[in-house]
């Protein structure tokens, strides 16, 4: 397999200690993010969560924070807004909003642990161009299910 093209984002470490974001493998399409705090999320609660690194992403680009799936599967944590969009002027701290939707059991989370990834994408701007009418399609107005799915389809 190929790599993926790279595209260089400048990093800015503000903890001593977290590393920059990394691919786990090198067809990742998410560099893993850490928390530089330890977090304890109670069944339903949520946290914002630091991660130690700001960043400068090309115009033209954002990145978006995804959720882990390991620990989605295995704690029930996922990210609240996912996913979370970093925009290219933004150069505060990348930060997580975690949740913990288990009915039942406190996930607790340390320093340094892989919460979140972060996925960098090419992004368009759209001109909205206001129209009457819009031209059809074959989909048209149906949606939410027209094409049938669970159970009564
Ligand atoms: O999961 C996230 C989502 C956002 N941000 C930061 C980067 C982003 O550029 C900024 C604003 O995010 P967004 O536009 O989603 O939030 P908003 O509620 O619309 O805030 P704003 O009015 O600042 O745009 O907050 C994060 O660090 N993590
Ligand atoms: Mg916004």
């Amino acid at each position: 397999m190929t790599d993926p093209s790279t595209v260089d984002v400048l990093v800015t470490l503000l903890d001593d200690g977290v590393p920059a974001p990394s691919y786990a493998h090198p067809g990742d399409a998410g560099a893993d993010l850490v928390t530089t705090v330890d977090v304890e999320l109670a069944p339903g609660e949520r946290s914002l969560v630091p991660t130690g690194i700001a960043i400068a992403l090309p115009e033209g680009y954002a990145a978006f924070v995804h959720p882990r799936s390991g620990l989605a599967a295995k704690h029930g944590v996922t990210v609240v807004n996912a996913p979370g969009t970093i925009d290219a002027g933004y150069r505060g701290e990348v930060k997580v909003i975690l949740a913990n939707t288990d009915p039942r059991e406190t996930v607790r989370l340390q320093r340094g642990d892989r919460v979140a990834q972060l996925v960098v994408q090419k992004v368009e701007h759209a001109r909205f161009l206001v129209a009457r009418n819009l031209p059809g399609s074959h989909r048209g107005e149906g949606g939410f299910g027209s094409s049938g799915g669970f159970g009564t389809a």
